[in-house]
């Protein structure tokens, strides 16, 4: 007993290293009942809860990036406190975990409230200069849970967790992940809405950002004329999150909604450069700090295709289809600029900023095309080149991590043509034949001209496009493979992918198995070309 009172003793000292600098919940207005039951919420921006406590709680994998950019180093996350904490069997001392109020607009339509039903902060923590919201998912009931559970599974927190962190080493701004672990409870879930319920194992990821305010957040308080609490979470994310702005006013307002955009336009850039499709990107899925929110049914385009989206509740309308996704987000500033209005009553200065972002999307476009090309000299029939290429890749299935990496291998001066070096991302390489070869050949001369009028040699371009074009992802069946072998109490896999998905821009001489297309089982494999919003 007096050994255990020790050992506990030591873990509260291992995590009292967190230098905990609470203030979304302490200088915003909190929801006044502390019951979790689920109503609507007005004049809150949040509402105090308490994680559930669970099963059987097991640490799965936890980031050594995040354990230091916390302040907390591996022995800490071997403790007992880590566990109990990032499980939310424990609250850490001096904290208040809360549950944040928003709406959004689902699928083109104003929802109503939404909140965090499964999502629950812990607490903020600074270090090093930088603040840290420590937020599970899966942690349980909250007032904004609706008809849900508060619970999150296996697959999808595996799939959050290792794409978090994929994704912030490709360079594209997100939301990262300190840890996964299992809750030991069983949940009850419809994978495919068919009415075949089963049961899964309960999960819970420890996401960290430096906010998880997002669009909705906003939209909820002018949807319901609350301008006090409008202005009082502006202000509040002003002072937080954009201090170089300097005191509200209206042009400061309406200079914060111009770098929402910018941050907003340059993720969905990075994700059209890597081939990510968010999957659901409603209003409440828009973080306010541009960052990559919420890894639901997203996916990785194998085959080059602007049609394609992975989630099969958007496969009628497929609004959120990858073609489309800067679009949207044109579609959702829209949305936040409302919100923001009643703030700043200029519908010219707001409709002026969404003009010049709706003619920036193209320029910006055209120079992470040309990036992928390996092109940085101007060239009046750049768009014309970038426009054939697109359509030749979609006459055929070709990958397009591939296609790009393997480009880089193309040499100007050489005689051999271009489609023999990039022919391994053809899915069906005997369909190109014909009118479709010549199209190929035809788009190879041009780029062999076109690459003239390049300073760089071959070998110098190979280097910058090596740089944006990522060798390795995490397609849809390698996530797949990880929760399979999870699933089966292996976890070797979720390590090998986290390792190797640190680095890639590299060549990683052990791991060519995962730069390959798509091995034909996953084609129409639910999990992997097929993911619903069930999590
Ligand atoms: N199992 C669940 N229990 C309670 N609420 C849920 C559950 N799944 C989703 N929700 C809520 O439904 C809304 C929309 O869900 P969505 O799939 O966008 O979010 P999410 O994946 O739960 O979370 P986040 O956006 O925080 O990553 C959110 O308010 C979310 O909290
Ligand atoms: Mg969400």
């Amino acid at each position: 007993m007096k050994r255990h009172n020790q050992e506990n003793k030591k873990n509260t000292i291992l995590m009292s290293t967190l230098n905990i600098k609470d203030r979304f919940n302490i200088e915003l207005p909190a929801d006044l009942i502390t019951a979790t039951s689920r109503r609507q919420v007005p004049n809150a921006c949040f509402s105090f809860v308490k994680p559930k406590k669970t099963a059987k709680p097991t640490m799965l994998h936890v980031s050594p990036e995040m354990l230091s950019a916390l302040g907390l180093t591996t022995k800490d996350a071997e403790s007992d406190a880590f566990l109990k904490v990032f499980t939310g069997n424990e609250v850490l001392p001096n904290t208040n975990p809360y549950a944040m109020c928003y709406g959004g607009h689902q699928f083109g339509n104003w929802a109503g409230q939404l909140g965090d039903g499964r999502a629950i902060n812990l607490a903020e923590v600074e270090h090093k200069g930088k603040t840290w919201a420590l937020q599970l998912k899966g942690a349980g009931e909250t007032p904004y849970s609706r008809t849900a559970d508060g619970l999150a599974v296996l697959r999808s927190s595996i799939r959050e967790y290792l794409c978090s962190e994929a994704m912030y080493h490709l360079g594209v701004p997100t939301t990262r992940a300190l840890s996964l672990a299992l809750s030991g409870d069983q949940v009850l879930r419809d994978i495919m809405y068919n009415g075949n319920p089963d049961f899964e194992k309960g999960a819970i990821v420890c996401r960290v950002a430096p906010s998880f305010l997002r669009f909705g957040s906003y939209e909820i308080f002018a949807a319901r004329k609350d301008m006090g609490t409008l202005r009082t979470l502006v202000d509040y994310t002003l002072k937080q999150h954009y201090p170089h702005l300097g005191e509200p006013s209206k042009d400061t307002y309406l200079q914060f909604f111009k770098e929402i955009g910018e941050k907003s336009l340059d993720m969905v850039m990075h994700w059209q450069r890597v081939g990510f499709v968010h999957g659901v990107m409603n209003t409440d899925n828009m973080s306010i700090l541009g960052l990559t929110i919420d890894y639901g049914p997203y996916g990785w385009l194998e085959g080059y295709d602007h049609g394609w989206t992975p989630n099969t509740t958007d496969s009628g309308q497929k609004r959120y289809r990858y073609g489309t996704q800067p679009e949207v987000v044109l579609w959702n500033l829209f949305q936040l600029a409302k919100a923001l209005y009643p703030l700043i009553e200029e519908t010219e200065a707001l409709e002026l900023i969404l003009k010049n972002f709706r003619d920036k999307l193209g320029k910006a476009r055209l120079v992470m095309m040309k990036s992928k090309l390996g092109l940085v000299e101007t060239d009046k029939k750049d768009a014309q080149l970038v426009d054939e290429l697109e359509t030749v890749l979609q006459r055929s299935e070709t990958d397009m991590t591939l296609f790009f990496r393997n480009l880089g291998n193309f040499k100007k001066k050489e005689a051999a043509d271009g489609v023999s070096v990039i022919a391994d991302a053809f899915y069906s390489p005997r369909e190109i034949t014909g009118k479709l070869e010549d199209a190929w050949k035809d788009w190879f001369l041009k780029y062999r001209e076109r690459l003239k009028k390049e300073i760089p040699n071959d070998d110098d371009r190979k280097i910058a496009m090596n740089t944006v074009n990522p060798k390795y992802v995490l397609r849809n069946y390698m996530a797949q493979l990880a929760i399979d072998a999870a699933d089966k109490g292996d976890y070797s896999v979720i390590e090998e992918l986290f390792i190797l998905l640190k680095q890639p821009y590299e060549e990683q001489k052990d791991a060519e198995k995962w730069f390959a297309k798509r091995p034909e089982w996953a084609r129409n494999k639910v999990g992997c070309s097929m993911l619903s919003c069930s999590s």
